[in-house]
């Protein structure tokens, strides 16, 4: 099993200098608020998933009065040492392992990492567009192909809302539509395809956290395309069809809006509890609960694509969970994935994890 064994910051956030070596199975970083707690959790995630849940602007990421910042780790395991290390100037960022340069792409899928944070919590009712983010995310650290289309598709459409707003003719707005219809439709394969095999797993963990109440979680970004087993049966041809069509069909509504309106930046991915709308219906425990499973849905399926298992960053999530839904990450835990966790407070633990766990007091 590969873990992260050693890490070290440099000018990183608010730390000059910071290291720690020997990392056991589970850590958990304690200290009273604005420690520095979160910006251990993001150099970590940083040097495994290469990004950060925060999603900052590289230069803040560099301490205050510095002028670049380094974080370096040494993941081991399976007869393997890999050292990782990301530094950060001003606009740059740099990826490297065992000292020979990296994409970030080809960076990530070395030791992945799932990250639960008390943001996540608005996932249930907040914007579809976090949902999508939350997607991509796992999409990307489990396919190379998924990352990239969907870089290409944001530039895309940051291309085609720049030209809308500066009012370009119908014409241009074609041939632009014509790159968004390939690169949206592939997007759009690869989100049904990863949602058909991982929103099952989210239903099953839900079902376990929540005494057998049902849930379902719903991916349908072409109206009458269906989902699920329906969505996913639809050839590349016919995905690219229908984005052609509704983006013919809504071509004057976005010049007029100066704005586009059409395609995977807009899917819809919803949550239903008992067969009502979530955002709508559930209540705050049972948000905590589809996003708990969710999480641990993303770790199932880490292992099961990559045949890694993943890192596991809670930041300061206990306290947000009530005993149940805490025994249910801790139970995780004991399936032996190398977690790290933040608290303010120790008392949210049972006294047999504290005993196992490595305690850094900052
Ligand atoms: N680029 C930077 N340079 C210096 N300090 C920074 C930088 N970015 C953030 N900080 C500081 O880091 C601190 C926040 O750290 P962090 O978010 O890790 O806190 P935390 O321990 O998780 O707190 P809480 O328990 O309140 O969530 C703040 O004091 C902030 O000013």
């Amino acid at each position: 099993m590969l873990t992260l064994n050693q890490l070290e910051l440099r000018n990183f956030r608010s730390y000059s200098q910071f290291s720690l070596e020997e990392i056991g199975p589970l850590t958990i970083f304690i200290g009273n608020n604005a420690v520095g707690k979160t910006n251990l959790i993001e150099a970590i995630q940083l040097l495994t998933a290469a990004s950060s849940f925060r999603h900052p602007p590289i230069s803040q990421m560099v301490k205050w009065g510095e002028s670049e910042a380094r974080l370096n780790g040494l993941i081991t395991g399976d007869g393997r040492r890999l050292d990782v290390q990301l530094q950060m100037t001003g606009h740059s960022k740099k990826f490297s392992l065992n000292g020979n340069r990296k994409k970030a792409v080809d960076f990530m899928g070395t030791l992945p990492s799932v990250v639960f944070t008390p943001d996540d919590l608005q996932l249930v009712k907040g914007p579809s567009s976090l949902r999508r983010r939350s997607l991509d995310a796992l999409g990307c650290q489990l396919s190379r192909n998924h990352y990239l289309i969907s870089k290409d598709y944001e530039k895309v459409v940051q291309h085609k809302n720049k030209l809308l707003k500066e009012g370009a003719d119908s014409l241009l707005l074609e041939s632009v539509n014509e790159m968004l219809t390939i690169c949206g439709s592939q997007l759009i394969a690869y989100r049904a395809a990863l949602a058909h095999r991982f929103f099952p797993v989210i239903e099953q963990r839900y079902r376990e956290i929540a005494d057998g109440e049902e849930a379902a979680v719903i991916y349908a970004p072409l109206g009458d395309y269906g989902e699920g087993e329906e969505l996913v049966s639809k050839s590349r041809d016919e995905l690219r069809e229908a984005l052609a069509k509704k983006l013919v069909a809504a071509l004057p509504q976005e010049m007029a809006r100066g704005k586009s309106l059409v395609g995977p930046h807009g899917d819809k991915i919803n949550f239903q509890v008992k067969g009502m709308p979530a955002a709508d219906f559930a209540s705050q425990g049972q948000q905590r609960s589809l996003v708990l499973a969710e999480k641990l849905a993303e770790v199932a399926m880490v292992e099961e694509v990559l045949h890694v298992k993943p890192v596991l960053l809670l930041d300061d999530v206990m306290s947000e969970l009530d005993g149940d839904r805490r025994r249910a990450i801790l139970n995780y835990i004991n399936q032996d994935v190398q977690t790290f966790i933040t608290t303010t407070h120790l008392e949210y633990f049972e006294s047999s994890l504290l005993e196992s766990a490595r305690l850094v007091h900052l």
